[in-house]
């Protein structure tokens, strides 16, 4: 048989799962698969007890890659400390887009310690790697950590962090139960529509969609949730700033000088509603040429630390353009958790630390 994604998942679900019921494929354990060539390498993520008794389920796994004709097989076990299997609830019968609820001024959510949003002025300048790269590096130092993909036009945190599942209703069917993965607590919109439903709701479903999200979400206890913001300064950030008690916001941009100008908005839109600005962080800063070791900077580079210091907000650090990024967020584990102990991580949990120590998580 061929060696593709289908025919693994396929064999896969042929082990059964430590916890005594269900396959691995059945119960979610599988994330990032990456085929390259003939080599293949993905996740097992179990709950921290399933995963000490786990091995003779990542031994048969890397076994089943190399019956496929996997010349080089790796597959990690992965740990997350809520104790739970996952879940193969019904999806909850809630109707996300409902129209907003009146609600007097910025609201704690419940169980959560701090939010801290990531924004960016333009779209595409790597937001949504930073806020899975970031709540990963949090997860792995110890702390509680939601992720809340409010990016709600276009929602990539299902596919960064390799999440196929639905999230299932709470007991009293009001609420929500997230998903899990790489040790984060996860909602998206993505979660609720078909993979070719486009969201065209307007200002007033926008918000009531997030504010279902902030208070009808079983979170638990979080020391902090991050929640990956839509580009620009629209509806949603908005609401944000007004529904909920914001510990502050990050914002990424790259160093182009057109990137750095809407950064500048979404900036100014953070002072408008008294949201204090955490920092700033360059994605895509320099390019290291994997057959060369060339250095070059494709957009720039230390545009957002000179603007940071002109504007007096701390500054965060630069991560690199760099295809491994690309190829793990893309492939369903952040490069934090597919390569905890390489150098691309190592600056992701240097942010984290910095947060942490900064007190602000
Ligand atoms: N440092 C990096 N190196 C390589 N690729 C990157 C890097 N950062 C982001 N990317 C890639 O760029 C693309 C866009 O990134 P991402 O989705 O994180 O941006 P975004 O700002 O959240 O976008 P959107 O505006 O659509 O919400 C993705 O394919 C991602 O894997």
């Amino acid at each position: 048989m061929a060696l593709t994604k289908d025919a693994l998942i396929a064999a896969l679900s042929d082990i059964p799962d430590p916890s005594g019921s269900g396959n691995l494929v059945s119960n979610d354990r599988v994330r990032a698969i990456t085929i390259d060539g003939d080599a293949v390498r993905f996740l097992l993520e179990m709950p921290a007890e399933l995963a000490a008794r786990a091995e003779r389920q990542r031994a048969a796994a890397e076994q089943v890659a190399k019956t496929l004709g996997a010349a080089k097989a790796s597959v990690l076990l992965t740990a997350h400390n809520d104790g739970s299997a996952p879940k193969a609830a019904p999806p909850p019968d809630l109707k996300i887009g409902r129209h907003p609820t009146q609600q007097a001024g910025p609201q704690k959510v419940t169980g959560v310690n701090r939010i801290i949003a990531i924004a960016s002025g333009k779209g595409g300048v790597g937001k949504s790697t930073v806020s899975s790269n970031l709540a990963v590096a949090l997860a792995q130092q110890g702390k509680r950590v939601g992720l809340l993909d409010a990016d709600v036009y276009g929602p990539s945190q299902p596919r960064m962090l390799g999440i196929s599942g639905r999230p299932g209703a709470g007991d009293d069917g009001q609420t929500i139960i997230p998903l899990r993965a790489h040790g984060v607590t996860v909602m998206s919109i993505g979660f609720m529509l078909a993979d070719d439903e486009a969201v065209i709701w307007r200002g007033p479903m926008l918000m009531g969609a997030l504010q279902q999200f902030l208070g009808q979400v079983q979170w638990g206890d979080l020391d902090v949730l991050i929640v990956d913001l839509p580009p620009g300064t629209g509806d949603v950030q908005l609401t944000l700033a007004q529904k909920a008690e914001l510990t502050g916001a990050i914002v990424v941009s790259t160093p182009q000088d057109i990137a750095l100008l809407d950064a500048r908005k979404a900036l100014n839109m953070f002072s408008k509603t008294k949201t204090p600005v955490l920092g700033m962080i360059e994605n895509m800063s320099t390019h290291i040429c994997p057959k060369c070791g060339h250095e070059s900077h494709i957009f720039g580079n230390g545009g957002a630390k000179a603007e940071a210091e002109k504007l007096r907000i701390p500054y965060l650090g630069a991560v690199p353009l760099d295809m491994s990024i690309r190829e793990a967020g893309d492939g369903g584990a952040p490069i934090t958790a597919a390569d905890p102990d390489g150098q691309h991580a190592a600056i992701f949990q240097g942010m984290a630390q910095r947060l942490i120590e900064g007190g602000l998580v």
